[in-house]
């Protein structure tokens, strides 16, 4: 499919099969597998610095996804679709202190001896991360619920990403192992069960022109919040090499600032 495939207004419904052939093809186009940091990231072609900084802002986008998640729950009327959605809470919260999702992402930055409090704290991440990852979390409490369940939809393509990125570390990087990257072993079947919730929410509930083109929109603008924070990576830390006032900057193994 054509870019200007997608960004044809619709003016027509489509049937559902065809709106998640539209959905599919926007994903193909601007998905992160697609970010050169991406690439560089799974090709072994970063210093442990620059995944170190990968490692630390991801973070923030772990951290916030709970809210994000919570203030969506928060605006659902119908039991059943709460009672779905809160499964995510507790795969990135877990059920008691020191499981789940957040926690097992600790264990990646724990083992690229990057402080703790200064990870957890966010203080030095990038302005482009933290703008990022806010406007994510606005666009899901201000749009509608439709658009707010579809702009999750880049879990749809997760798998495929995640699957390329594990192998490519562990063949390439010695300073990280299968135990500290076991974030992503349980986003395998955790992403696929979420997605294709999500796409059978959108497929039935999208059914107006207008509804459809949003529910394409939300898909765009969710890439751009995932491609912005690699952007913001390969701007600071690979090249050329701008560390904003402020953010990390490979200093802060120890912690002191
Ligand atoms: O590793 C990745 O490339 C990747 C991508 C995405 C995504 O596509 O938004 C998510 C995750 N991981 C992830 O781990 C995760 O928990 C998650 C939640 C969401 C969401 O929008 O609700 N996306 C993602």
């Amino acid at each position: 499919m054509l870019m200007s495939d997608i960004e044809t207004p619709i003016h027509e419904a489509m049937s559902a099969d065809e709106l998640e052939a539209r959905l599919r093809a926007i994903g193909e186009q601007r998905y992160h597998h697609r970010h050169s940091f991406q690439l560089m990231l799974q090709n072994g072609e970063l210093n442990r610095r620059q995944v170190q900084a990968w490692a630390l802002n991801r973070y923030y986008y772990q951290s916030m996804i709970p809210l994000k998640d919570a203030s969506l729950i928060a605006r659902l009327d119908d039991p059943a679709l709460r009672r779905a959605w809160r499964t995510r809470l507790v795969d990135h919260d877990g059920e008691v202190e020191g499981e789940g999702g957040i926690a097992r992402w600790l264990k990646l930055t724990d083992g690229l001896e990057l402080d703790r409090e200064m990870v957890v704290s966010a203080r030095r991440v990038l302005p482009a991360t933290r703008f990022a990852v806010e406007a994510y979390l606005h666009f899901v409490r201000e749009r509608s619920v439709l658009e707010a369940i579809a702009s999750s939809l880049t879990e749809l393509f997760s798998p495929l990403v995640i699957g390329q990125r594990v192998s490519g570390m562990l063949k390439h990087y010695n300073f990280v192992s299968a135990e500290t990257l076991a974030y992503f072993e349980p986003r395998l079947t955790q992403a696929p069960r979420d997605a294709e919730m999500a796409l059978d929410y959108v497929k039935r509930h999208a059914e107006r022109p207008d509804q459809q083109q949003a529910v394409l929109e939300a898909l765009i603008f969710k890439c751009q919040v995932l491609w912005t924070q690699l952007d913001a990576l390969h701007h600071a830390y690979v090249a050329p090499g701008h560390v904003p006032p402020g953010a990390w900057d490979g200093d802060a193994q120890t912690g002191t600032s």
